[in-house]
């Protein structure tokens, strides 16, 4: 008797190449993961910077990719660097992974940071997709800082950092995204290199139209007309990824000290990944805290206090005064804090991720942002969307701090964002729904990759 074998149809490989920074690694696995639940293999090309580990992600090949970075330069914080080397370092390697794996990967899906990947999948006759991980106004207003760069006005005249930026309503010059009152030869090659990729197949977005309707359209009509974008916020939604994406150990002992503190009393306190402070900074931060008089559960991650250890600054007088008002991690499982009940508000440093995952649970913010895009992010959740207000002043200072946080957290004007980010919160649930904007982008998405 003839048997028939079943035949298990070949799944389309894909090439995703994050870019190696916490904020671009967790939406990118993110996506893999999505991408994976639908029917596709996955390969996940990461540098020997920041190097994620396969064994915590069994369902991906890992391809690893020498950035030969020299210690120096991994230790010194200047990202616009790293990420200038990466782009030209991880070329030769990417090029070989492509030549030995022809007509097996259908698509290298990339992060914006890594624009080398386009010319590479382009030279072998592979199709590529940009991911980009931040909003379309940030995009709008990088591309106004090279028009002033093109236009000789930078540095700008510090005269005129508070004017409104024409046609750019309510950003100011000082919001623009990467210094516009320094040397900006780096960062803006990196730009310039990001927008003029010509041979996308389409461009994955973080976000949702109805956050920034007019900043997409403008968008389309100037650089995607004849691709798509698929705008599919919030990322960290779709498909659920283990937390050992972190660069960093979670510290869940923050937890149980959570559920012991009355609902929405808790200011969470968290500066992403990326930002530095001075232990000025460090200190104002703790003692305005201290002083609020509000519970509140602070990230001082390692590394990020210039020229100190991180926590030293707990004094006996700080303990004493805060006692057991205050947590303390290097680290938190920050989608679970912002999810819990007893979370109020968030002191945010506005990188887009963070911005996203409070949205999506309802959490009012504190601004304070430090550089790139997290600037246009403060402007427009202070005074678009007015879920949360901005820490403006130059200098950090505690009683401005203090204030910062008690109108957040008890007063009139917290309680109305609070009612506001609660409706964002419902809002994107909808996005996710089996009818909602994201998931039908996602749907397209999956049949635009199956068709190639
Ligand atoms: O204790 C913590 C602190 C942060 N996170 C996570 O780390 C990510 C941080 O991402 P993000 O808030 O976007 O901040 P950065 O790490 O600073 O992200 C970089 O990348 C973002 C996306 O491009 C940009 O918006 C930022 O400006 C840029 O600094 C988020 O998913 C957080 O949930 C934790 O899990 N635990």
């Amino acid at each position: 008797m003839e048997t028939k074998s079943l035949e298990v149809p070949k799944r389309q490989r894909l090439l995703l190449v994050p870019c190696p920074y916490q904020g671009h690694i967790n939406p990118m696995l993110h996506l893999a993961t999505f991408l994976h639940q639908n029917g596709f293999a996955i390969t996940v090309a990461h540098t020997f910077f920041n190097s994620l580990n396969p064994h915590h992600h069994p369902d991906f090949t890992f391809l690893r990719l020498n950035d030969r970075l020299s210690d120096d330069l991994v230790t010194s914080s200047d990202v616009a660097s790293v990420l200038l080397a990466i782009n030209h370092n991880c070329r030769a390697g990417l090029e070989e992974a492509l030549a030995a794996a022809v007509g097996d990967i259908v698509c290298v899906i990339h992060d914006e940071l890594m624009y080398f990947c386009e010319a590479v999948a382009s030279g072998f006759g592979v199709r590529s997709m940009v991911v980009r991980t931040t909003t379309a106004a940030a995009c709008i207003s990088r591309l106004a800082v090279l028009q002033l760069q093109a236009e000789n006005r930078l540095p700008l005249l510090h005269g005129s950092i508070e004017d409104e930026v024409p046609n750019l309503h309510p950003l100011r010059f000082k919001d623009l995204p990467f210094s516009a009152f320094s040397e900006t030869s780096k960062m803006a090659q990196i730009i310039l290199n990001i927008y003029t990729i010509t041979t996308s197949s389409a461009v994955i977005w973080n976000t949702i139209p109805w956050l920034e309707p007019s900043e997409l359209t403008q968008i389309k009509a100037k650089f995607c007309k004849k691709v798509p974008i698929f705008p599919i916020a919030p990322i960290h939604k779709i498909s659920p990824i283990s937390s050992s994406s972190s660069l960093l150990n979670e510290d869940s002992t923050c937890l149980p000290w959570l559920h012991k503190q009355p609902p929405n009393s808790v200011i969470y306190v968290s500066l992403g990944s990326i930002a530095l402070l001075t232990n000025q900074q460090l200190l104002e931060m703790a003692w305005g805290l201290a002083n609020s008089k509000q519970p509140f559960l602070w990230v001082v991650r390692p590394g990020s206090v210039q020229g100190s250890g991180g926590t030293e600054f707990v004094s006996k007088e700080f303990q004493e005064k805060v006692g057991d008002r205050g947590c303390i991690v290097e680290w938190a499982p920050q989608k679970e804090v912002l999810g819990h009940r007893a979370v109020g508000g968030f002191w945010s440093h506005c990188g887009w991720n963070s911005t996203l995952e409070s949205l999506s649970e309802g959490v009012p913010m504190l601004c304070r942002p430090y550089s790139g895009d997290q600037k246009v992010n403060s402007r427009y959740i202070s005074c678009v969307w007015r879920v949360g207000l901005a820490l403006e002043g130059h200098e950090l200072k505690r009683k401005e701090v203090e204030m910062g946080i008690r109108k957040l957290m008890v007063e009139e004007e917290g309680r109305r964002m609070r009612e506001r980010a609660m409706d964002f919160k419902r809002r994107i649930e909808d996005c996710l729904r089996e009818d909602g904007s994201s998931s039908l982008h996602l749907k397209e998405l999956v049949d635009f990759v199956m068709s190639f």
